[in-house]
C-alpha cells in the first residue's frame, strides 16, 4: 500500500517523501507545482501533476492507487499575501481539502495528516500557546487553516475519518544531506533571506520593527527543524494506526528566538557580516510565538532531535551553500 503526499514538491511536503521513501514506503505524490519543484520529489514517488481541487482527478488517482492514508501539505500559506487575496486562499485550501476529503470518503481511506499553523491562534493570550487556547485567527491564511480542522471534525463524524491536524511553528532547517531545501519565490521567510544576505544575493536584512515588548525589542518565534518536524508526521500516522483518537497538536520546542539572535546565530555558523536595516513593524506579527510542545510529547512520544538554533541554521546554510540558485531552472 502506499502513502498519498499532496504537496510533496514543496518545501515540507518534499522532506516527507524522502523520510517516508527511506523508511520503505511507497509514495504517490500530488502536486500543482503553483509553489514546488518537481526537482524536489525523490525519484522513487510517482507524481502526479495535478489539483487538489479537481475531484475528477482525485478520484483517478484513489482508484488507480491503494492508498492507506494521505498526508496534506498543499495550500497557500504567505500571511501577507492571504490579506490582500483572502478568497484565494478559501479557495486553494478549505475548497481544496473538501475535495481531498470527498475523495477520501468515495475510496475509503480513513486517515489523514494534516499541516496547520501557528497562525490559528492569532494574537497570543498568553506563552507558551497551547492547544485549547481560542483560535481567533488575524488572517484569511490563518482563519482557512482553521476552518480545514473543522472540516476535518465534521468528516471524522460522519465519515470516520481520523485526523491529527499539526500546528506548526516556524518551520526552517534542511535535509542534513543538503539533497533537499528551502526555495521560495518570492522569499518571505527570515532565515532563508538571511542566509541569502550572507552568500551575496541580498545587501541587507531588515528588521521588521525593533520596538517590540521583547528583549531585544525584536519579535520572538519557535523554529523547528523540518526533518524533526516531518518525524512528527510519522508518530502520528502511527499514532492513528494503533487506534489514536484524532488530535490537533502544536509541533514547537518551548523555546523562542528573536530576530537579532538569528541574525547573530547566522553571522557565527556563516562566518560573513550580515548588513541589517531597522524597518517598520509588518502587519499582523505577533510579538512573541512559542509553542508548549507538551501534547506532542505526550501523545505522540515527539522528541525532537535537532533543537539547537545552531543546528538548524547550519543545515539551511549548507543547502544554500549548495544549492545558491534553489532547483534552478525546471524540466
Ligand atoms: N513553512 C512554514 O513555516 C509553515 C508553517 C506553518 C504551516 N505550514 C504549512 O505547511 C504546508 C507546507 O508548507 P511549505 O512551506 O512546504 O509550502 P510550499 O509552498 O513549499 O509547499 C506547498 C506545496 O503544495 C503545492 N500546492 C499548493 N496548492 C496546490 C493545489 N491546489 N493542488 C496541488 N498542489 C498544490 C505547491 O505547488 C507546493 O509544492 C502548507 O500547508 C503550509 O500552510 C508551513
Ligand atoms: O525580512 C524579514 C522577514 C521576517 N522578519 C521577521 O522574522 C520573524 C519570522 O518571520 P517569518 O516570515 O519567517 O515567519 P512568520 O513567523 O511570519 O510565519 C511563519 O510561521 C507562522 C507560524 O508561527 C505561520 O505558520 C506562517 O505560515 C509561517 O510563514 C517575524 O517576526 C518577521 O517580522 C524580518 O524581520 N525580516
Amino acid at each position: 500500500m502506499s502513502v498519498l503526499v499532496l504537496g510533496g514538491a514543496g518545501y515540507i511536503g518534499s522532506h516527507a517523501v524522502y523520510q517516508l521513501i527511506e523508511e520503505g514506503h511507497q509514495v504517490i505524490v500530488i502536486d500543482n507545482l503553483i509553489t514546488g519543484h518537481k526537482k524536489a520529489i525523490h525519484k522513487n514517488a510517482t507524481f502526479y501533476n495535478g489539483d487538489i481541487r479537481d475531484l475528477h482527478f482525485l478520484h483517478t488517482v484513489f482508484e488507480k492507487e491503494d492508498i492507506e492514508a494521505v498526508f496534506h501539505f498543499a495550500a497557500s500559506s504567505l500571511v501577507g499575501e492571504s490579506m490582500e487575496q483572502p478568497l484565494n486562499y478559501f479557495d486553494n485550501n478549505v475548497y481544496g481539502t473538501q475535495q481531498v476529503l470527498k475523495a477520501m470518503v468515495k475510496a475509503h481511506v480513513d486517515k489523514i495528516i494534516f499541516s496547520s499553523t501557528a497562525a490559528t491562534y492569532g494574537e497570543p493570550i498568553s506563552i507558551p500557546l497551547t492547544e485549547d487556547m481560542p483560535a481567533i485567527p488575524t488572517s484569511p491564511y490563518g482563519e482557512s487553516k482553521h476552518m480545514m480542522e473543522k472540516l476535518m471534525r465534521w468528516a471524522e463524524k460522519s465519515h470516520g475519518i481520523k485526523y491529527v491536524s499539526l500546528r506548526y511553528f516556524n518551520v526552517a532547517g534542511a535535509k542534513e544531506s543538503s539533497e533537499i531545501g528551502e526555495d521560495h519565490h518570492p522569499e518571505t521567510h527570515l532565515i532563508p533571506i538571511v542566509l541569502q544576505v550572507a552568500l551575496g544575493q541580498r545587501e541587507n536584512i531588515t528588521i521588521f520593527g525593533d520596538d517590540y515588548d521583547t528583549s531585544d525589542g525584536t519579535c520572538v518565534r519557535d523554529y523547528v527543524h523540518v526533518e524533526d518536524l516531518i518525524d512528527a508526521h510519522l508518530l502520528a500516522w502511527n499514532y492513528l494506526n494503533q487506534g489514536g483518537n484524532s488530535l490537533i497538536c502544536n509541533l514547537g520546542s518551548n523555546n523562542g528566538f528573536s530576530v537579532k539572535e538569528i541574525i547573530e546565530t547566522a553571522r557565527k555558523v556563516t562566518g560573513k557580516n550580515i548588513p541589517i536595516k531597522t524597518g517598520v513593524r509588518r502587519a499582523g506579527d505577533p510579538s512573541k510565538l512559542i509553542a508548549s510542545a507538551s501534547k506532542a510529547q505526550n501523545q505522540l512520544h515527539w522528541h525532537p532531535k535537532r533543537t539547537s538554533i545552531e543546528k538548524i541554521i547550519i543545515d539551511a546554510w549548507n543547502w544554500h551553500v549548495n544549492h545558491p540558485n534553489g532547483y534552478g531552472k525546471e524540466d
